[in-house]
């Protein structure tokens, strides 16, 4: 555990403890995949130009409870979300809310980079066309995209080439790129790095702390590492055995300042965990 503490990138950002001031709130979300019970009653405030890290083993609904904070769970046909997320005050899951809408405000990256089949430029002017975006000019918005993700340097002169040709890690960037083109204030990741090595990982945790300062960031990693390094706060989830039927229902264990979590969890599971005794 110590050397896991001892990584944490950031130990001299002054934060606040709790409450914190959040920009998303999960409220007692439930979620079912048809009769399954994925995620059970998870409430979690996720504050303001910080990045949360969720961390926990396979299966604890990590990523099932990421996708409910853009509803992009909407687009699995069994799944069904129960209790609220409250984006600057508004249920998302309210009657009258486009989730279209909310996942202009609420970008997503995906574990393994996936640009369209396009050039590079169109990548990232894709989302303002399709959204309808006022752009006075595209150009500068490409750019300024483009150099917000820390890749400006490496394509502008090949603006038009398709975005296949990049390596890997820059494809993630032009992902990140893309995400921010539509001006989104919250960014969830789903383990951005795990197709990168670690020298294009490196690129994505830098550029995930400069993002930090115009966006807030919820991150599910398994690379306890990263969370380590990158992360403001933790969330630590675990999958729970039904007595009856055997399955595993995800449930947070412990949330709490990463430095924290990693140095002195309160919780004995997450010591486990990140000590490496299970998971
Ligand atoms: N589309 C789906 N249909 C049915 N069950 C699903 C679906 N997606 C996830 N699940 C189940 O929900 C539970 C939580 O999955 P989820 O992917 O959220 O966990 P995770 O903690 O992100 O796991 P991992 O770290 O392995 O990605 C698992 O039991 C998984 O099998």
């Amino acid at each position: 555990m110590g050397s896991l503490s001892d990584v944490h990138g950031d130990a001299n950002r002054q934060l606040p403890e709790f409450p914190l001031d959040p920009v998303m709130e999960a409220r007692n979300l439930n979620v079912f995949y048809g009769d399954f019970h994925a995620v059970h009653d998870v409430n979690l405030a996720y504050g303001k130009n910080e990045i949360t890290a969720m961390i926990g083993p396979s299966g604890c609904g990590k990523s099932t409870v990421l996708r409910c904070l853009n509803r992009m769970n909407d687009l699995v046909a069994s799944a069904r979300v129960e209790g609220e997320v409250i984006y600057h005050e508004q249920n998302i899951y309210a009657r009258d809310v486009d989730p279209i809408a909310v996942r202009t405000h609420v970008g997503m990256v995906f574990q393994k980079p996936n640009p369209f089949p396009k050039s590079i430029y169109d990548n990232i002017a894709y989302g303002p066309r399709v959204t309808g975006m006022k752009v006075d000019n595209m150009d500068d918005l490409v750019e300024g995209a483009l150099r917000g993700a820390a890749l400006w340097d490496e394509v502008k002169d090949k603006l038009k080439q398709s975005a296949y040709g990049l390596s890997g890690g820059q494809q993630q960037r032009l992902c990140i790129a893309r995400t921010i083109a539509t001006k989104p204030d919250v960014i969830l990741m789903d383990e951005p790095c795990s197709a990168l090595d670690p020298i294009a990982t490196a690129r994505v945790e830098d550029l995930m702390l400069q993002l930090r300062d115009d966006y807030t960031l919820i991150v599910v990693t398994h690379n306890m590492q990263q969370a380590a390094r990158v992360s403001d706060r933790t969330a630590f989830f675990t999958a729970r055995p039904d007595e009856t039927t055997g399955n595993r229902t995800g449930l947070l264990v412990e949330y709490d300042l990463t430095a924290k979590i990693f140095s002195n969890p309160g919780n004995q599971q997450t010591e486990d965990y990140i000590s490496g005794r299970f998971g």
